[in-house]
């Protein structure tokens, strides 16, 4: 293709780290600014076709999005010589998907994950939007490595820079708004039934039970299924429960449209009880 292309003019190419039938990702230098993106270069969608309105759409979402610590940044879009690309923030810590191949995530992982992309999740839905694809091939780490390092004596012990890297939501593609008519399905491993069952009624939910399969494959659950009993049994909320967690984590759970919470039991009654038998001695 010609060489006057903005690709080329704006960026030198460092490396390709994805690939897809869309196309391909690369991480690139801006000659302007000296930082790190990540480019996706796709084929140009058909004018008027669905892949058309997914390419817009996601620069939409983006666009709209702006700026959030858990949502993978947004910096420019364009056409050239019949591709679609998209340059957005380069997370260096590479996807969680890519993260679950050493294994199970530990605990304190786990509930970092769980607060981060929930936090993102929070801000897409306050917009009115839904991401409708949240799986962990779409959730990318930035390692914070770049960040000031913390001295000791300011505080910050090792333990809270250790956890200094970042949970971030990308891959926008499948976003559309909480109303929509239409939806485009994203990965039917984490598709709630209701959404196939084409009930778009409540789809901030649909985001939530992805975000459920996700920490529960993040946790050790294994491979999720497309199909099947075991599809079904699971959105039953039929299980396995993860071995290597602590009684902790197992302190609420939803059951049969009920929600149980499980506290430490305390032997002596509460305050009111006890006043029952008069006041308090000093
Ligand atoms: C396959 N792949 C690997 C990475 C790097 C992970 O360390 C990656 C990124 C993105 C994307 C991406 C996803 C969807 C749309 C546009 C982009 Cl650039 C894809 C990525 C993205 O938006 N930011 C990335 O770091």
């Amino acid at each position: 293709e010609s060489n006057i292309s903005r690709y080329n003019i704006e960026f030198i190419e460092l490396g390709v780290i994805g690939r897809g039938e869309f196309g391909r990702v690369t991480r690139c230098v801006n000659k302007l600014d000296g930082c790190v993106y990540a480019l996706k270069r796709s084929l140009r969608p058909v004018a008027g076709s669905a892949a058309e309105r997914a390419a817009l759409t996601e620069v939409y979402a983006h666009a709209a999005l702006g700026k959030h610590p858990h949502v993978v940044r947004y910096y420019s879009a364009w056409a050239e010589d019949d591709h679609m690309i998209i340059q957005n923030e380069y997370c260096d810590g590479g996807s969680l998907q890519q993260k679950m191949e050493n294994g199970p995530l530990s605990e304190p992982e786990l509930l970092l994950l769980l607060a981060h992309i929930a936090d993102g999740l929070a801000y897409i839905h306050s917009l009115q939007l839904v991401h409708m694809d949240v799986k962990p091939g779409n959730i990318f780490i930035c390692s914070g490595e770049g960040q000031p390092s913390h001295d000791s004596d300011d505080g910050y012990d090792d333990e809270e820079v250790l956890y200094h890297h970042k949970y971030k939501i990308g891959d926008l593609g499948h976003v559309t708004c909480v109303s929509s008519p239409s939806v485009e399905e994203g990965d039917c491993r984490y598709l709630p039934k209701e959404v196939l069952q084409e009930d778009l009624t409540q789809l901030t939910k649909a985001d939530i039970f992805a975000f459920g399969l996700t920490l529960f494959e993040a946790g050790g659950g294994g491979a999720l299924p497309k199909n099947g009993q075991q599809w079904h049994d699971y959105r039953d909320g039929k299980l396995p429960e993860l071995p290597n967690l602590s009684r902790e984590y197992y302190s609420a759970w939803a059951e049969d449209d009920h929600m149980i919470i499980q506290n430490e039991y305390c032997d002596g009654g509460s305050l009111q009880q006890k006043m029952e038998n008069g006041p308090l001695s000093e």
